[in-house]
């Protein structure tokens, strides 16, 4: 998805023009109203320097001319109050529409891309790549439209003053436009070369930004601060996070000398260009004996059009550096194209969207995470029934969630097939799997919102059904928590906002199942459900579990064999296969694997049984 943008050229400027329809629809969407009045008011902004300058004209030329007896009429400045009012109420138009109409846009573009980010897969979030690309649209990208819109509005009130003023040389003396044209003209190239110079350093920051962001957010935040604290690293991460902005300030120190000896050097030459103009016109007016009034005309035209060149051949200069950053923007939002197309695809093949899931089976499966050579998967076969509860065991890292993550659809790409009612996953709409399965991640969320928000958001569309939250809660053994905070369903859970409570590592867990059943899925998959569980809540919640799933599909993964003592089978798996199979009782006793991956544990608890039992 990074788009290869190292070797620039001005081509590769001018191409991005491409995104402009695109970009016209989203400011036209945006507010209708506001952008005409925008557009409007900015035209005849334009025309208001030209207004000005010859209403000053025809004020000095009257003087010049009338005879002293004329001289009190007040009609001679009609023409320059006029023009002073009709700016300040352009003026005020202008700026209450473009405030309005910027906090929108900018709204529209965040919920854009919020939105965009929503369809991503999960390899996508585990791709540094696209969170290289994510943190420049969100960073570097999302303030373009407007500045592209400002700019180009701008660009037409210079264009409307420039052709006035050139209208006015013209009528003089044309020769002198070609002397104003002339530094600009060999300005703009170097500057746009500039532009990409700037481009690509910028572009080239996104992993050292997001790594400087990513320490800001441990030396910020509270899970973090515990461990920073007691090991003493805040000093390390300070200085490290300081290095980081160093080479930046390296990188825009060369930059901004760079610019500034660009800019001086044009300026200097406009300077110049201007000096020799004023001194032709100074001969042309004596020798043509010209009046005051034109000849205050002949010199502001000349430098309105000097600065309006300047303004126009700068405003192009942003234009093409926006158009860049534009460029990425939209290209980020084609993500969206590609998955909405796959999706229509599954939904055209979309079946069984009502059928209850009543087994699902693993094929000869193999899989290996993206960007990953070794296999994390290696010819899987396992099949999961109604009312069968099955156990998955095994050492760290052999593969247990990774099972998780594509039996929920986590990720696509594997070889073999997953059979859901022996068809294979493939072909099922993703979000009618989802509704379907209900998992209890390792590391579940904790949502700082309220308790009804965190069991009701397993079936957000009954988030209002407090009977059945509170039954859930008290399956799990989390009610009487709920019943001693003040607001009860309604009380703010964390710490992150006002009048939020903690709550305990296994508080926290419990939460999570009551999220998990209120689904009332076909499937139940819990990764270590009893991580957080003293061991008499492990037995509750256990219990109610079982006899909540007991006529669904049920996978267990746990480093505790108490927990999965409730499978009918159990699983065993090694460095991605699986090694062992068969019940509690099966797997002791041909002592292999499994036996001696709980061994210990499985001692320790029969001797305190035997100690207990002696007393
Ligand atoms: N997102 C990922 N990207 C690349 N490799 C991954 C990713 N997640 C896991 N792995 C690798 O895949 C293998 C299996 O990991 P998995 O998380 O399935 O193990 P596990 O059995 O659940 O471990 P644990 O008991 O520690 O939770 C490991 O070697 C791990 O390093």
């Amino acid at each position: 998805m990074e788009r290869e943008a190292d070797h620039l050229n001005i081509r590769a400027i001018f191409h991005s023009f491409q995104y402009w329809p695109k970009l016209t629809k989203l400011l036209w969407n945006t507010k209708p109203i506001y952008f005409i009045i925008i557009i409007i008011g900015y035209l005849l902004k334009g025309i208001l320097p030209i207004a000005n300058l010859l209403s000053i004209q025809y004020l000095v030329s009257e003087i010049e001319t009338r005879p002293l007896s004329h001289m009190l009429q007040i009609s001679i400045v009609y023409p320059l109050v006029l023009v002073m009012f009709s700016g300040l109420l352009i003026s005020s138009l202008i700026e209450y529409s473009d405030k309005l109409f910027q906090i929108t846009l900018i709204n529209q573009l965040q919920t854009l891309i919020v939105q965009q980010t929503s369809t991503f897969n999960l390899s996508d979030f585990e791709n540094p790549q696209i969170h290289n690309q994510l943190k420049r649209v969100q960073n570097d990208s999302i303030d373009r439209p407007i500045q592209i819109y400002k700019e180009l509005i701008n660009l037409l009130s210079s264009m409307v003053t420039l052709c006035s003023s050139i209208a006015i040389l013209l009528a003089f003396r044309w020769w002198i436009l070609l002397i104003l044209i002339l530094s600009p003209l060999a300005s703009f190239y170097s500057l746009l070369r500039f532009t990409q110079i700037q481009y690509i350093a910028q572009k080239k920051r996104a992993p050292l930004q997001r790594k400087s962001r990513y320490i800001n957010y441990l030396l910020t935040n509270d899970k973090s601060f515990k461990e920073i604290l007691l090991y003493q690293l805040s000093d390390y991460l300070t200085a490290k996070y300081k290095s980081i902005f160093d080479i930046f300030y390296k990188e825009d120190k060369y930059l901004a000398k760079k610019r500034i000896t660009l800019y001086l050097s044009f300026q200097v030459i406009s300077t110049l260009v201007i000096a020799i103009t004023l001194i032709m016109i100074i001969q042309i007016t004596w020798k043509d004996k010209l009046l005051v009034g034109s000849v205050y005309a002949l010199v502001q035209a000349v430098l309105l059009t000097n600065q309006n060149i300047n303004t126009v051949s700068q405003g192009l200069i942003s234009l093409c550096d926006h158009n860049l950053y534009l460029d990425e923007l939209f290209a980020f939002f084609n993500i969206k194209h590609r998955q909405e197309n796959s999706s229509m695809l599954l939904r055209e093949s979309d079946i069984c969207a009502d059928s209850t899931i009543e087994c699902i089976e693993f094929k000869n499966v193999s899989f290996a995470y993206p960007v990953q050579k070794e296999l994390a998967l290696k010819d899987i076969s396992f099949k999961m029934k109604r009312g069968e509860p099955l156990a998955l065991v095994g050492r760290n890292g052999s593969g247990k969630t990774t099972v998780i993550k594509l039996l929920t659809g986590l990720y696509e790409e594997f070889e073999g097939d997953i059979l859901i009612n022996s068809i294979s996953i493939r072909n099922y709409n993703k979000e009618m799997l989802y509704k379907k399965v209900g998992v209890i991640f390792q590391d579940f969320v904790q949502f700082d919102f309220s308790v009804r928000e965190n069991i009701g958001f397993g079936s957000i569309g009954d988030l209002e059904l407090d009977t059945r939250i509170w039954e859930l809660a008290q399956q799990t053994g989390v009610d009487s928590v709920i019943r001693n905070l003040p607001n009860q369903l309604e009380h703010q859970l964390g710490r992150n906002f006002e009048g939020g409570v903690q709550l305990s590592g296994g508080q926290w867990q419990k939460m999570a199942i009551s999220r998990a059943l209120f689904k009332e899925a076909d499937v139940y998959v819990l990764d270590e459900p009893s991580s957080f569980l003293d061991p008499e809540s492990e037995k509750q919640v256990f219990r109610q579990f079982q006899n909540y799933v007991m006529d669904r599909l049920c996978l267990y993964i746990s480093h505790r064999y108490t927990s999965v003592l409730y499978a009918d089978k159990i699983l065993v798996m090694e460095k991605g296969q699986i090694v062992e199979e068969g019940t509690h009782q099966e797997l002791i006793k041909s002592r292999g694997f499994y036996y001696n991956l709980f061994s210990d544990e499985i001692h320790t608890f029969q001797k305190a049984l035997v100690t207990n039992d002696t007393r």
